[in-house]
């Protein structure tokens, strides 16, 4: 997979270099290419913000240095398009589904601004050709996009294939589709079997594999139903069995 990013603060995703992301682009899973915007801004002071028109706070990300810097992207390989990625406040949820979505796409271009966003022309320009979608992280507020994309590109690059050594973990992940879909994960440990006076779940050690999964997913459901409940009232009934109900 191939990922552009445009921003003027390229150095915010030197996180991309080191762990699971850095070890994909090492092995060229990963092809991670970071643009300066204000290299596109060709005015003494490198501008790339201006006033608002209709008035109103902050400022709106001029649409030319933008146009230059995605058309200077798609040039780089004409015969595809990339599915371009705006982050912002009011954008669609980036959820797991989404990450799916993105992990089987061939090229990501990700487009995180600053200020109170980029002017809308730029997107409606790019959108009657191509893939555009805004996308926000959470019900939070941030500076800008920056941290929306590494959240993104996190989310995404572990679910491409080798990226992660086992690939049970991706399928068991909370929110992944499958039999815990939607469920929080439960406790999880390791040795010392005891350590501080704390003892790991007898259940854990007993090898009983059929106990240990229904163990799990007691835990699993407990959780959920103690800081998501909105997520057990969404699953589907069918997929809980008389055990799961008493729980
Ligand atoms: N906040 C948030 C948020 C989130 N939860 N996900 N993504 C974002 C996000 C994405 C892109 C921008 C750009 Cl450009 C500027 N800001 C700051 C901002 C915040 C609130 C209102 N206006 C501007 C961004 C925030």
């Amino acid at each position: 997979m191939r990922v552009d990013i445009i921003s003027i603060f390229p150095e915010y995703f030197a996180p991309l270099d080191v762990s699971l992301i850095g070890k994909a682009r090492e092995r060229g899973i990963l092809d991670v290419h970071l643009h300066q915007l204000r290299d596109r801004a060709h005015d003494v002071h490198r501008t790339v913000d201006d006033t608002p028109y209709g008035g109103g706070p902050g400022m709106v990300m001029k649409p030319e240095p933008w146009g230059e810097a995605i058309d200077a992207v798609l040039a780089t390989d004409p015969a595809v398009q990339p599915r371009i990625v705006v982050p912002t406040p009011s954008g669609v949820p980036f959820t797991q589904r989404l990450a799916m979505e993105y992990a089987s796409e061939p090229w990501l271009l990700f487009t995180p601004a600053r200020y109170e966003g980029i002017d809308s022309r730029v997107m409606a320009e790019y959108g009657s050709r191509m893939r555009v979608d805004e996308v926000g992280i959470g019900d939070y507020v941030l500076a800008g996009g920056e941290v929306a994309v590494l959240v993104m590109i996190e989310a995404v690059g572990r679910l491409l294939p080798g990226v992660l050594g086992n690939v049970r973990s991706a399928v068991d992940d909370s929110f992944a589709p499958g039999a815990m879909e939607n469920l929080l994960e439960g406790p999880v440990y390791t040795k010392p079997p005891e350590w501080r006076g704390h003892e790991v779940p007898e259940i854990l050690l007993s090898g009983h594999h059929g106990k240990i999964a229904r163990w799990r997913r007691d835990e699993a459901l407990r959780r959920t139903a103690k800081n998501r409940p909105e997520l057990l009232a969404a699953l589907d009934p069918e997929s809980l069995d008389k055990h799961d109900r008493q729980i």
